[in-house]
């Protein structure tokens, strides 16, 4: 078994990672790392893994207890992995912060306002998008995992760049996420007064996702995120230009035809065909009224959008089933 030790396994991601690692095949959690809840009991945050972690607490970070361990995945605030990157020393190392996305420290820069710290070690990183980077995910012995927002648009999007089907300026990324994609501690817009019944778009024009969606897709991007009423998932329907007639889901359709985690259909997708898998399901459709193009993508933002793509990039880099210990139903109703 590869032992994996998890930075910020208190938060909702950590959680997420410390549940379907419990049923991996291949991977145990050997520590579980906390900030505030170092030395309190798992099941105190996460009750739910109670009967899978009930006598566990949590770690206070020390590098001397990552000795033994293969692996580790961080899932901690932008910023932090910077400062824990050395420690990690040759592991596999897959982290799901900012810090090593994007291409650049200027685009970091820009777009999280803060200095980057290490802009040695970006190269030494690869883009965690397994649909796209298969390859240098297996070669790699770090990589960034993207974020929630740019997985969805990015799968729905980037097949139809490619194919050169619609036009790649001005493409609009309207998406939608569950509350959980904010992270445990609750804020003022986070609260359940603040999100029960209500729909918000948020983050207007200068939402860092923006960044990575450009990078990843080649397109320009206009991006406006929105929280929804519900615990998980992420919708986003992304509007382009069409260049000329086409069949978008037929192109979908072929790209992902080998994916074992995407669903390409004629249904337009609901976020809860996703929940809790590691599955992302799309559509999308010419419109000859307007020469445009919808595509449309449905995931789990803390499965496929995070802790699954966390664990389908350590399938990949350590060898393993890239499908191992990652379900690819969901939980409906
Ligand atoms: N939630 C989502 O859907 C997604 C999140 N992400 C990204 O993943 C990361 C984690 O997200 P999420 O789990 O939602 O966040 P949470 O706020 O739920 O959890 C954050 C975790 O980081 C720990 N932590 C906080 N500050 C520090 C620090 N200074 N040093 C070390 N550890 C610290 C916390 O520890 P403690 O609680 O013990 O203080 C906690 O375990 C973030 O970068 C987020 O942007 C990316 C994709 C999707
Ligand atoms: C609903 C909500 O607040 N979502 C978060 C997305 C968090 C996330 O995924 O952040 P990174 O991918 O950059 O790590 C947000 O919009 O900031």
């Amino acid at each position: 078994m590869i032992r994996a030790a998890i930075l910020g396994a208190s938060g909702y991601v950590g959680g997420e990672l410390m549940r379907l690692l419990a049923a991996h095949p291949g991977i145990d959690v050997a520590r579980a790392f906390g900030a505030s809840a170092a030395g309190k009991p798992v099941p105190a945050f996460h009750p739910h893994l109670s009967l899978a972690y009930g006598d566990w607490a949590f770690d206070a970070w020390d590098e001397s207890l990552l000795d033994g361990c293969d692996l580790v995945f961080a899932a901690l605030p932008h910023g932090e992995s910077q400062k824990l990157v050395d420690a990690i020393g040759d592991r596999k190392f897959v982290d799901l912060g900012a810090d090593f996305r994007l291409d650049t420290a200027e685009e970091y820069e820009l777009w999280y306002g803060e200095k980057h710290e290490r802009p040695d070690l970006l190269s030494s990183f690869v883009y965690g998008l397994p649909e796209f980077r298969r390859a240098d995910i297996a070669a790699a012995n770090r990589v960034a995992a993207p974020g929630c927002y740019p997985t969805a648009a990015s799968l729905a999007l980037k097949p139809l760049v490619e194919a050169g089907v619609i036009e790649t300026k001005g493409v609009i990324v309207d998406a939608a996420s569950g509350v959980s994609g904010a992270g445990r501690i609750p804020s003022h817009g986070t609260i359940y007064g603040a999100v029960e019944g209500n729909f918000k778009a948020y983050g207007l024009l200068k939402h860092r996702h923006t960044a990575e969606m450009q990078m990843v897709t080649g397109a320009e991007v206009i991006f406006t995120p929105h929280l929804a009423p519900m615990s998980r998932g992420i919708l986003a329907t992304c509007y382009a230009r069409a260049t000329g007639p086409s069949d978008p889901l037929a192109i979908l359709a072929e790209a992902y035809a080998a994916e074992p985690f995407v669903y390409v259909g004629q249904t337009p997708p609901e976020t809860k065909w996703a929940s809790g898998s590691n599955a992302a399901f799309l559509t999308a459709r010419y419109d000859q009224r307007t020469n445009m193009v919808v595509a449309i993508a449905a995931i789990d933002n803390l499965g496929k959008g995070a802790a699954g793509q966390m664990i389908q990039c350590a399938n990949i880099m350590l060898g393993l089933d890239e499908t191992a210990g990652l379900p690819i139903a969901g939980v409906y109703p």
